[in-house]
């Protein structure tokens, strides 16, 4: 059996709890060989981002070549980005290496407030990264970011998705962990289709790194050759259990629990 490797190309969390960290982690708990490449280095723990030192554009680029030119990923999956720069350089080797099942998780503003992209960047995410995305995976804010529209209702939600939908990402997914309902519901628009993920909206502070965390799990199962639908179904599980089962570390927003998945099932008696 072929081994299923996934690629997070993504900022590092020196906390571990969101970025490269949450998504290596991800992929080991699901089973599929994680590799990574490193676009910044923050410093960082569960009360906030205290520095970033954004890795040289030279420097990405080998570490992008490092990975290509020896042992291709099946999925890739992008997280903090930074920059215009940093973006264009990806969407090109994406292109060049052919990389497919592109996971882009646009992550803009960390929990804490820092903003991990620059401004003027959300339009070339649109315009160069979007297009290449099989999933585009935003929470409300960069929903609205990326769209230019207040998002309030189920109806906005889905208008926005459209809008994604038509700047060229094959699946949009977003996701509800900032809605204020009762249920948080994920929506997912494949171009035909909508789809709700509802599920139980737990009470805690330890939610960082939660998108990190969910798409990373697409992009593991996805490398083993499950289809989108597929892949969110065990990605909504795997973040449900990870924040539901928490592991309070820190004294800020902690992480979420990336062994939870894998314990349920052994207290279960599934392997
Ligand atoms: N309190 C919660 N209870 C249950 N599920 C949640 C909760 N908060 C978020 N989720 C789920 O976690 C996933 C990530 O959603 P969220 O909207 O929090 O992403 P995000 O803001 O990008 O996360 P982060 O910025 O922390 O990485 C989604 O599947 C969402 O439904
Ligand atoms: C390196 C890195 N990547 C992503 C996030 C977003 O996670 P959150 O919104 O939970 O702070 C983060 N804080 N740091």
């Amino acid at each position: 059996m072929e081994i299923s490797k996934s690629l997070t190309i993504a900022g590092s969390d020196s906390g571990g709890g969101a970025g490269i960290q949450a998504d290596l982690k991800t992929f080991q708990e699901l089973s599929s060989y994680g590799m990574s490449v490193i676009t910044a280095v923050t410093s960082q723990n569960t009360k906030g981002v205290h520095d970033v030192h954004p890795i040289p554009m030279k420097h990405i680029a080998s570490q992008l070549e490092a990975i290509a030119t020896d042992v291709n990923p099946q999925a890739v999956k992008t997280g903090m980005l930074g920059d215009m720069d940093t973006i264009h350089l990806i969407a090109d080797r994406v292109r060049q290496y052919e990389w497919k099942n592109l996971v882009v998780d646009p992550v803009m503003v960390a929990k804490g407030g820092a903003r991990l992209l620059e401004e003027q960047a959300v339009s070339t995410i649109k315009q160069t990264l979007i297009p290449l995305a099989s999933v585009v995976t935003p929470n409300i804010p960069e929903a609205e970011a990326l769209t230019d529209k207040q998002i309030k209702t189920m109806e906005d939600r889905k208008e926005a998705a459209v809008l994604l939908a038509q700047m060229g990402a094959q699946t949009v997914i977003i996701k509800g962990g900032h809605g204020t309902e009762d249920k948080v519901s994920d929506l997912l628009f494949d171009g035909e289709e909508f789809t709700i993920y509802e599920g139980e909206r737990y009470s805690t502070r330890n939610t960082h790194g939660t998108g990190c965390t969910f798409s990373a799990a697409i992009t593991a199962e996805l490398a083993k050759g499950n289809n989108i639908r597929q892949a969110v179904t065990v990605a909504k599980e795997f973040i449900e259990l990870a924040i539901k089962e928490d592991l309070h570390i820190g004294s800020g927003h902690g992480p979420t629990n990336h062994w939870a998945y894998n314990q349920y099932y052994k207290r279960n008696g599934i392997n």
